[in-house]
């Protein structure tokens, strides 16, 4: 018999139940004991909604990210977090945010942990912080309640928890010190850990070890050795989760490692199978993640079972059926999705439809498929009608595809030529100052997009309303003094799901929230089919900016690299020819704000960097069709015309030949955290053009000084040219709340003018 499992489901709840609860406590206006009745009202919701499957994960759930659980289970808390008053929870949203609920404003000086990406997906986890005096100590009174509140209600779970060494690998040293050389501290209390999960009568633990898909030196692979070996005296069973890709090298040091089963992606890793079940001890459970964890497409069914039937024969009991990896990263339920076109929502599967998916394989596989034959024959007509639908394939796109040549992706002239005829055309001072494009996205502005949807507000009452907003925007810009203004961005969403919403072959939903950090969502638009522009997006936005004002305002527009990374993507066709069409598009958006009078536009690739493979082996071809991608976006318009990208989250020293070769006249990125340390990358390649280096982090409500933004840009200007550097702060400000925004810029603003000073007041060439 198949054994179906799950290795975690969505947390954030189908009405974003956990959001609200958590916003609420924050906010004060539920207290800690309706928080924990929510979560745990929660996990019950989503137990019962998995409960078609043998095994149940537990200990998945979280209220802000499981890496930070795992730092608290394991007792490494930061110092500075247990420094004051409080308790638990208020150690851990310090941890997470800065500061706990029981903070008043005097109290707002302990930094959060840093955030990251979680491997090559949109969520961001906590990082844990380590140094050579880090101890651990077992804290698991919150996973045994979440077990045994599962068991309460009659459901029968596997323990989740991170693995010891991809938790040492996903963490920080703050000293420089070495963290393998944790390892051994880190394994007893894993020991421990598993010990008291075989006393409590757990007969699995699911144990993640997500680096075995990433290239290891040999000193994590032995790492990887030495912990399951120590670890195996305990008499718990364990099911390594390896996903996100392939195990390649890993693959033999995986299959040997000494646990009950092991669980591997499918679906990244389809052709390994078979070498995987070749390696794999006959006493292993086999777990095969085949339905896509990560993408909202139906499977084929057909197919799969075509290959899982002998694939069964062969493994009999100790094959597993799972998701991919967890369902952390797609929407709950498509059930929800009421307006969502029918035929395309009939391609679809969320998390709930996934799981329906791996009960019919199983019971196809462990009754015959005449025991499922009606679900299978509703799954092929929907594949067959997604195959087959006029909707997806545009010939004139196909078409286009086929007449970019290397004109379309080069600018009319080199930078240096182009950079004589901007500044001719638009003035600016030395140190021009500019931000990111998003300002707050306050309550107010959200519930008119709510009272729109929702027809409380017509469409010309919202215009209405938007346009004030961007009005405000300009002046209180204007008042602070600022060199290039934006129009505030108060009618998007999203800076993906909007433009998604506009653009053919594009669809979206009104539920398909998913986590991106703590409370914060994202709701990802899926691409169906070929991706045109229709309409001029942006350009009304902008313009009505524009005439407000005698000082520029910058167009801003999401990228193609960062519209395909941030969305749902097809199945059907390769990425790169999806970003292809996309480029196209942005492209076309591109020339209707330069014919539109708009001078300079600016194309976010925040998540280019984002995109980058797993593997370094794979960087380098991924790049060069991203660049490409970029280039064919901003490559049409005039010299005078000034392009703009901004990334936010990047690390640049190993790619900045590709930033460089996106050429860009002005490159913003994210850069206060490191205290312009990764302006070392620009400095040693010598980079040619205009870079605005962030000089605040706006995840902080802190205010920046003067002084600490004079600091920053005088290390940036010992390593770029003065008349090539901008001032802004490190990315959008939608989170933030006018009172911050407003000192913060007026000291932006301030630092420049005081560096300003020094020079001429206007650049020249
Ligand atoms: C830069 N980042 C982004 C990423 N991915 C994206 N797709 N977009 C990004 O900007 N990845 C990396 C980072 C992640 N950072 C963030 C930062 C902030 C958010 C965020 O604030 N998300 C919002 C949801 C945004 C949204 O789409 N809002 C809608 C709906 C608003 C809403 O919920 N309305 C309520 C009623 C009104 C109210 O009470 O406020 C309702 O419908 O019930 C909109 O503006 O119309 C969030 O709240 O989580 C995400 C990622
Ligand atoms: N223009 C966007 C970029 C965020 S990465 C913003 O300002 O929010
Ligand atoms: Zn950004």
């Amino acid at each position: 018999m198949v054994t179906t499992h799950n290795l975690g489901f969505p947390r954030i709840g189908k009405n974003r139940e956990l959001k609200f609860a958590l916003e609420n406590y924050w906010k004060k206006s539920i207290s800690e004991k309706d928080l924990y009745k929510s979560a745990s009202e929660l996990r019950r919701q989503h137990w019962s909604d998995q409960s078609k499957l043998d095994w149940l994960p537990a200990g998945d759930f979280s209220l802000y990210d499981h890496v930070l659980d795992t730092s608290f289970l394991l007792g490494n808390i930061p110092g500075r977090v247990c420094s004051r008053s409080g308790d638990r929870l208020d150690y851990y949203f310090r941890a997470a945010r800065g500061r706990g609920v029981t903070d008043t404003a005097s109290d707002y000086s302990i930094n959060a942990c840093e955030m990251t990406k979680w491997f090559d997906t949109n969520y961001h986890y906590i990082v844990p912080e380590f140094d050579k005096n880090t101890a651990f100590s077992l804290q698991a009174g919150q996973l045994i309640e979440q077990i045994n509140e599962a068991r309460a209600q009659g459901f029968k779970v596997k323990p989740v928890v991170l693995g010891p060494v991809t938790y040492l690998w996903l963490g920080k040293s703050k000293d420089g010190s070495n963290k393998l050389a944790l390892l051994d501290n880190l394994v007893s209390v894993y020991a421990e850990l598993l010990s008291t999960l075989e006393r409590i009568g757990c007969e699995w633990v699911q144990i993640d070890e997500p680096v075995l898909v990433l290239e290891l030196d040999q000193d994590w692979q032995h790492a990887l050795r030495k912990a399951y070996y120590q670890l195996q005296s305990i008499p718990v069973k364990l099911m390594l989760a390896t996903y996100f890709g392939e195990l390649l090298n890993n693959l033999q040091l995986t299959c040997e490692l000494p646990v009950n089963g092991l669980h591997i992606d499918a679906v990244t890793a389809t052709d390994e199978v078979a070498k995987v079940i070749d390696w794999l001890p006959n006493h292993k459970v086999l777990s095969l993640g085949i339905i896509n964890g990560r993408n909202v497409w139906k499977a084929d069914l057909y197919r799969l079972l075509e290959w899982l039937e002998p694939i069964h024969s062969a493994l009999q009991d100790r094959l597993w059926l799972a998701p991919s990896c967890s369902l952390l990263h797609i929407p709950v339920d498509l059930e929800s999705e009421a307006a969502l076109d029918s035929e395309i929502r009939s391609w679809l599967a969320f998390a709930i439809q996934k799981l329906d998916e791996i009960d019919i394989l199983a019971k196809a596989l462990n009754h015959g498929r005449s025991s499922v034959s009606s679900q299978l024959e509703e799954n092929s007509i929907a594949l067959n009608s997604r195959r087959q639908s006029a909707r997806v394939h545009l010939s004139a796109v196909k078409a286009r595809i086929n007449k970019i040549d290397d004109k379309t992706a080069v600018r009319k002239s080199p930078y240096r030529e182009r950079a004589i005829q901007q500044r001719s055309k638009i003035k600016l001072p030395f140190f021009p100052t500019t931000t990111i494009g998003s300002f707050p996205q306050t309550q107010k502005i959200r519930q008119a997009r709510l009272d729109l949807r929702q027809s409380r507000l017509s469409e010309k009452e919202y215009r209405t309303l938007m346009q004030q907003e961007i009005e405000t925007c300009v002046r209180e810009q204007e008042a602070l003094g600022l060199d290039v203004l934006v129009h505030g961005e108060p009618e998007r969403n999203d800076m993906v799901e909007y433009f998604g919403e506009q653009l053919a072959g594009y669809a979206f939903t009104q539920f398909g929230w998913v986590q991106s950090y703590g409370s914060r969502c994202v709701k990802p638009p899926i691409i169906y089919g070929d991706v045109a522009h229709t309409h001029a997006i942006s350009t009304e936005w902008i313009q009505y900016a524009q005439s407000l004002t005698s000082k520029p305002v910058k167009g801003m527009l999401t990228g193609p690299v960062t519209m395909l990374n941030w969305s749902f993507v097809r199945d059907d066709q390769s990425r790169e020819q999806t970003c292809l069409q996309l480029a196209l598009a942005v492209r076309d958006e591109v020339l209707a704000l330069e014919k539109a009078g708009i001078g300079i536009i600016q194309i976010d690739e925040a998540a280019l960097r984002e995109g980058l493979p797993l593997r370094k082996s794979q960087w380098k071809s991924y790049l060069d069709w991203a660049v490409r991608a970029f280039r064919i976006a901003a490559s049409g318009v005039q010299d005078t015309t000034q392009i703009h990208t901004h990334m936010c989250y990047s690390e640049f020293n190993d790619i900045i030949v590709a930033i460089a070769e996106m050429d860009a006249d002005v490159i913003t990125i994210e850069n206060s955290r490191s205290g312009m340390e990764l302006l070392s990358a620009f400095d040693q390649f010598l980079y040619p053009n205009e870079i605005g280096p962030g000089v605040y982090d706006i995840h902080s409500p802190n205010i920046p000084s003067v002084d600490s933004i004079i600091e920053l840009m005088q290390k940036a200007a010992q390593r770029i040219p003065i008349d090539r550097l901008w001032v802004n702060p490190d990315c959008g400000l939608k989170t933030r709340s006018w009172d911050e925004v407003r000192p913060a810029l007026r000291n932006m603003v301030a630092a420049s003018r005081h560096l300003a000073s020094h020079f001429k007041t206007f650049r020249v060439s």
